[in-house]
């Protein structure tokens, strides 16, 4: 939320602004042990980006109906779109502080921005080639599954910008594990209706934040240390996997301290997750036999947590 030095706030802009940029430059991460993915091609890197501005000089144009300062939200729209074909680099974070950027040089009289871009996920297909199946290069699928995001505050300084607050995003997870989740030992009283469960379908809904010790990292793809929403979302798939887990707060803490601990760059990780643990409607006679399951019935549960490297160094000194 942008606020003036009055403490009013006050910001316009535009949403839903649709950028498919074609053959970007080539994304290359680091390995981890959990991931297969090493980089994107980026043949196709599109975004859906959220655009506001702010300004002292912007309040007569609220209070007055004074426009001589207004850039139309319709130009932003257009700045947003063309100036996308400029970018060289291969990170979204990138892309909005390129945008940002240029925004504050061109328009004097704007002093903070707020932009923020869902990647529209298009995933690479094999078709045959001279040595088997193969990347093609040219058909991309598109997908509606979880796609990574991030969001940008920048103020104006004296010789250009500076990033105030920033944010990158694993967006919409949606895991199951059919087998090694319980929920027990909660409190139980005069309103508990809810059974022990030793083994329950955990299906949760899982959204990702994390937080670079310093920006660039996350601006420049060259600095070796940008940490892409894949091999967050693949580190998650094995700490699932990997952990018989009592409840979501224990899970998401165990992804939290992987996470942690595989990218020494990130100052912070957080956690949005939803409870949607399959109703049981035939029961399996035992652990991966046979059993049917429905969808659960609203209201859901829900957990968000915070992590820095503070957890991990205690975690460390405990065991
Ligand atoms: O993992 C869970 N945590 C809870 O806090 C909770 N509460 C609940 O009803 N089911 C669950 N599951």
């Amino acid at each position: 939320m942008m606020k003036l030095k009055s403490g009013r706030t006050l910001y316009y802009g535009k949403g839903d602004v649709m950028t498919y940029r074609t053959c970007a430059k080539p994304l290359e991460t680091a390995p981890v042990p959990e991931s297969r993915y090493t980089g994107c091609d980026n043949v196709i890197f599109a975004h859906n980006v959220l655009f506001s501005v702010s300004g002292e000089s912007l309040l007569s144009s609220f209070t007055q109906g004074d426009n001589s300062l207004v850039v139309a939200t319709d130009s932003m729209k257009n700045f947003i779109l063309r100036e996308t074909a400029a970018y060289e680099g291969a990170t979204t974070e990138g892309l909005l502080h390129f945008i940002a950027e240029r925004f504050f040089a061109k328009y004097p009289h704007i002093t903070s921005i707020e932009i923020s871009g869902d990647r529209i996920p298009f995933l690479p297909v094999d078709v045959p080639g001279p040595e088997g199946l193969q990347p093609s290069g040219l058909v991309y699928r598109r997908s509606h599954n979880d796609h990574a995001s991030a969001l940008l505050s920048l103020s104006r300084t004296e010789d250009g910008c500076e990033v105030t607050e920033h944010r990158s995003v694993l967006s919409g997870l949606q895991l199951i594990k059919v087998s090694g989740s319980s929920f027990y030992g909660f409190v139980r009283d005069e309103y508990t209706t809810l059974p022990d469960s030793y083994d329950r379908p955990l299906f949760i809904f899982l959204d990702i934040i994390w937080r670079y010790n310093d920006v660039k990292d996350a601006l420049d793809s060259g600095n070796g240390a940008y940490v892409a929403a894949e091999q967050i979302s693949d580190i998650a798939h094995a700490v699932f996997h990997e952990f018989n887990t009592p409840s979501i707060q224990y899970l998401i803490y165990q992804i939290g301290l992987r996470l942690l601990a595989r990218y020494p760059q990130l100052a912070e990780v957080g956690f949005e997750s939803n409870n949607r643990t399959w109703e049981t409607v035939v029961d399996p006679a035992e652990e991966l036999k046979p059993g049917v399951f429905t969808e659960p019935r609203p209201p859901y549960g829900f957990q968000g947590f915070t992590m820095t490297r503070e957890d991990l160094i205690s975690e460390g000194e405990q065991s």
